[in-house]
């Protein structure tokens, strides 16, 4: 009988920034953690598992990349406590696996000689061997394995069976059972390290080929201060146009089918509490969010392909100055953009700042970036309020307003960021790494946009349907009483809160209706779309149900109403998730306290500024 090995090695992955470690982890894991070639994509550790051929089960630990093993950002400290076992919750690793770019061996062979004194089991896995290859650059692992006393294996982590020869690696290492002591690290001089790497490079490298031609072309281009921003500016607005034009076959589709679904319900189901639930409060509610997935698709298409190409860092070095100008440092691009598709995992990557100050300004200002849960709210309500007329014959008007609401949010950050910047700030050079240009990896672009899909259709169908059946009986109960002259809904306990909450915003154009639905808006934003489609469903008089969401709307809402509605959703105080994000990364109540304040303010403000602006001018 075969004994199965019991003891569980924990492996690290550790390396550079950007060098794969979270694509062979993927491969190794079988999970689906972010990849992108940027430096900083991961920003906290990360477990998994693999069963071996000798049934030996292996945690595998992937860890934020770090230039040296004397840390400097947030991110680099959770990588240097684990691997020297400092780390509050997580074990001293038995063995390390230094991942580095086979395209960039001098700063690879460095982090690899620093974790060599570490003393733990270790293998060197040479990652992007297929870019090497491409490149010529010929890499002696024999002479690299001997020189450093350690395996040294090839791996190239976006292929399939790219991890077999790590694999095989592990399962030959010397683990010992009982862990080691925590090391303590005597420093090696810079200039001595560099000594080293020089040598290795000298003796087992054969690199005669030039750094990537294409990357650089194309660099002349982008980076240029006047083409490289007038191209930003087109990918942006190009982004605008597509979530429109693009998405409206696909969400025809889909509201159709929702739409034939509740019509189906409704003849088929005899009248009742049970039909009204389903057709009013789950395929109204959730079915009114659902319609928006094509949007959300496209916009996370474009942030994919951004993300993997390479070009992230590059737009932050154009927008350096500028952010610069107002108390910003480069290094916020990223997490802000990260922002657009949700503040919580742009929060999460300020820990690629060093600066507190920095990273505190970028954490509050994060939510002001235009969230994918908002984009269904402006979608919805520009669809029934901005005519869908071309301008200057290309241009969608739709796509416009839009563009100018994330606009807005942008502007009203970089205002805030200013009214927080320190006064006499020093500003010193951006230090960012420019990956070279790499082809979408179309595998990683399926699974993100699927992950995506996943993740959307889940929330509809778990926390926005659990909201929309409290909200429907909430909406429901109790009836209208007998000489009632208004929809049931206004009488029942959702009608008395909203109509409480009236009062605080008349003054901004929002009615009772408007003010239920921003209630269940605060758990997450497009939920505001979905208490709408359930608060609007109730309203109405008879038997016309299959009227959507959007001409309802569309009916009983004045123009300078709506756009008080975008304006507030410019700013909406943001979802309870992000503010408990908020909490732990900067460990105080303080911080979120500040950020719903400041943002609920200035969200009335702007509302009240539209709202009577607009009633000025339109009557
Ligand atoms: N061609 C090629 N690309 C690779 C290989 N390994 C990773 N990549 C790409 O390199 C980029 C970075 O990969 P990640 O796995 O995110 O790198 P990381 O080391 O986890 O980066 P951080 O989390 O920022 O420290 C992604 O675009 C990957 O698709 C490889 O072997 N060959
Ligand atoms: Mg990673």
């Amino acid at each position: 009988m075969n004994t199965v090995p019991s003891f569980s090695p924990l492996v690290a992955l550790v390396g550079n920034p950007n060098c794969g470690k979270t694509a062979l982890f993927n491969r190794l894991t079988g999970a689906r953690q972010k990849v992108a070639n940027f430096a900083g994509v991961t920003v906290e550790r990360k477990i998994g598992r693999y069963v071996s051929g000798s049934g030996r089960t292996w945690q595998i630990l992937d860890l934020p990349g770090t230039y040296s093993i004397n840390a400097s950002t947030p991110d680099e400290q959770i990588t240097q406590a684990v691997i020297t076992g400092q780390h509050q919750s997580e074990a001293m690793p038995d063995a390390l696996v230094c991942v580095v770019d086979a395209t960039n061996l001098r700063r690879g062979l460095r982090i690899a000689l620093e974790l060599k004194q570490l003393n733990l089991p270790m293998v060197l896995a040479v990652n992007m061997m297929d870019v090497a290859d491409k490149r010529k650059i010929q890499i002696d692992l024999n002479a690299l394995s001997a020189a450093l006393a350690m395996p040294v294996v090839e791996t190239v982590a976006v292929r399939a069976q790219g991890e077999a020869s790590l694999l095989a690696a592990l399962e030959k290492l010397p683990l010992r059972l009982e862990k080691n002591p925590p090391a303590t690290l005597e420093p090696t001089s810079a200039l001595e390290l560099q000594k080293q790497v020089n040598q290795l490079l000298k003796d087992c490298v054969n690199n005669s080929a030039p750094a990537s031609v294409w990357t650089e072309k194309i660099d002349r281009i982008i980076l240029h201060p006047i083409l490289g921003t007038a191209l930003f500016l087109f990918l942006m607005f190009l982004v605008f146009q597509a979530v429109f034009s693009w998405a409206e076959w696909p969400m025809e589709i889909i509201k159709a089918s929702v739409e034939g679904l509740g019509d189906l319900l409704h003849e088929n189901m005899s009248e009742g509490v049970l039909r009204d639930l389903l057709t009013q409060g789950i395929i109204g509610g959730s079915g009114a969010v659902l319609v928006f997935l094509p949007q959300i698709v496209i916009l996370f298409f474009f942030i994919l392909v951004l993300e993997d190409s390479g070009y992230l860092p590059r737009a932050a070095f154009l927008l350096d100055r500028l952010m610069g100008s107002v108390g910003l440092s480069g290094r916020a691009f990223i997490p802000l953009l990260s922002s657009f598709a949700c503040a919580i995992p742009g929060i999460m990557s300020t820990r690629t700042i060093q600066n507190p100050r920095d990273r505190l300004i970028t954490i509050m200002i994060a939510p002001l970036m235009t969230c994918s849960a908002r984009l269904p709210v402006y979608a919805l309500i520009i669809a029934a309020f901005i005519p869908n007329k071309p301008i200057l014959g290309i241009l969608s008007l739709q796509g416009l307003v839009l563009f100018i609401l994330y606009l807005a949010g942008i502007l009203s950050a970089m205002l805030v960021a200013w009214v927080m910047k320190p006064r006499n700030k020093s500003t010193h050079a951006l230090m960012l790494e420019l990956p070279d240009y790499r082809w979408p990896n179309l595998r990683n672009l399926g699974l993100g946009l699927w992950e995506r899909i996943r993740i959307f259709t889940t929330r509809v169908g778990t926390i926005i349907l659990a909201l929309m059946v409290l909200l429907w009986f909430l909406s429901s109960f109790p009836g209208a009483p007998d000489n009632a002259t208004h929809p049931a809904i206004y009488y029942s306990i959702a009608g008395m809160l909203g109509r409480g909450l009236e009062v605080i915003f008349a003054p901004i154009g929002f009615n009772w209706q408007i003010c239920i639905a921003l209630v269940p808006g605060m758990a997450a934003r497009e939920v505001a779309v979905a208490a709408l489609g359930t608060v609007y469903a109730l309203s109405q008089h008879g038997d016309n149900l299959a009227q959507t969401l959007q001409p309802l709307i569309a009916q009983s809402w004045s123009l300078p109403t709506a756009l008080s509605l975008l304006a507030w959703f410019v700013f909406a105080p943001q979802c309870i998730a992000t503010l408990s994000v908020v909490k732990r990364e900067t460990n105080s109540w303080r911080y979120p306290l500040i950020m719903v304040s400041y943002l609920f303010g200035l969200a009335y403000l702007a509302s009240f500024l539209t709202y009577r602006i607009a009633l000025f001018f339109l009557g």
